[in-house]
């Protein structure tokens, strides 16, 4: 069954040009048959897990997927919010602020995997006849297996409007990266001093990312560079010593090597070195979900209490009207480099 596009607020009399932001996607409940879908539509893609088919799918099928959805559900139920998950109750809402932003746009949301689908999204804004459609990842630093898995589904898409003459189509954009862009770099640093302001400066401060395996930055995914930027570049526009902070991958999956230092392992350190207070911000994630209010603010948080310390979470930018502005900008001259 169809459903009507997400929009994200009052739309435009008549927009000629849209917005798209696309996250990774969420399940529909924190239940394990909703997160079992969930997965197995995500694992199942090469970008995420490029290990041969023959060898992936019983794994994932046979082992991964009995074994883990009734966990992972229970830590999706730990955070799940009124509305839903938090990963797509702020993404919805981080669209409704960038709307609010560009009143003469069209600005809607789309997952990667599940709903709302980018491809229907895409589908759906071409039948409204508008000229250019700007895509925005939610992921600040390009990875293969993030920003190229939804470049993928655009150029999927895209054939096919092109293959399918019949009605014009619009043209279609899509950012790689913003891991440097100043206003979202000044976002960052603002969410911080205004978290210092409140509850004071700490011993020491984690830029926690996602990680990723060790051996597709080997072969070149450029995440990692793109990670040191971010914190390098948040940290100058904070005046942080060098000494005062660290970057650290979190959410590891699977038994490969993933990028190193560790989130949890760095904690450790940092505990056994009788440092009291850490912040732990998270500038690869564009929202709050799964992997920041459970792993980090939750988890990460009480393994640090235990050891005697006090780690403060920074939520991320979310809904935030800096954060909104920063990613309208971004996209606006996205639109004009098309005209
Ligand atoms: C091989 C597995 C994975 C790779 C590679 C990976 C890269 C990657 N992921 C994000 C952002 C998010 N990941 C999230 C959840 C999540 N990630 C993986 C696995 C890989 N991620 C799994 C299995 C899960 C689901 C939870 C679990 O089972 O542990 C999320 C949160 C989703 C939510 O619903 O809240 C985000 C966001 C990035 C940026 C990235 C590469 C750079
Ligand atoms: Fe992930
Ligand atoms: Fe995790």
């Amino acid at each position: 069954m169809t459903q009507p596009t997400p929009l994200a607020g009052p739309a435009p009399a008549k927009p000629s040009c849209a917005i798209v932001l696309v996250n990774l996607g969420t399940p529909q409940a924190p239940t394990a048959p909703a997160v079992r879908r969930y997965l197995r539509e995500f694992l199942s893609d090469r970008r995420v897990v490029d290990l041969p088919r023959l060898l992936w799918w019983p794994l994932l099928n046979l082992v991964i997927l009995p074994l883990r959805c009734t966990r992972v559900a229970r830590k999706y139920a730990d955070v799940w919010m009124p509305d839903g998950s938090p990963l797509a109750v702020f993404t919805r809402r981080l669209a409704r602020a960038v709307q609010a932003q560009c009143p003469e746009l069209r600005v809607a949301d789309a997952m990667r995997y599940g709903e709302p689908a980018l491809a229907r999204v895409l589908h759906e804004l071409r039948a409204q006849h508008l000229d250019r459609i700007v895509v925005l990842p939610l992921y600040p630093q390009y990875s293969t297996t993030t920003t190229a898995s939804v470049q993928d589904v655009v150029a999927q898409v895209t054939a096919q409007w092109a293959a399918d003459s019949a009605e014009p189509a619009p043209q279609v954009r899509t950012i790689e990266q913003y891991a440097q862009d100043a206003d979202w770099v000044e976002a960052v640093a603002a969410s911080i001093r205004a978290h210092r302001a409140q509850h004071g400066n700490p011993a020491h401060m984690l830029f926690s990312f996602h990680g990723l395996p060790q051996r597709l930055a080997d072969a070149g995914d450029p995440y990692p560079q793109q990670c040191q930027a971010s914190a390098r570049a948040v940290a100058a526009r904070l005046g942080l010593a060098d000494e005062a902070w660290s970057l650290t991958y979190q959410s590891r999956f699977g038994r490969e090597k993933w990028l190193e230092p560790s989130t949890a392992g760095t904690l450790d350190d940092l505990a056994r070195r009788g440092v009291r207070r850490v912040d732990v911000v998270a500038p690869g994630f564009a929202v709050d979900c799964l992997e920041t209010l459970e792993e980090v603010a939750k988890e990460l948080a009480g393994d640090f209490r235990v050891r005697g310390g006090d780690l403060r979470y920074i939520a991320c930018l979310n809904d935030s009207a800096d954060h909104a502005r920063a990613l309208a900008a971004i996209a606006r001259r996205e639109l004009q480099a098309i005209a």
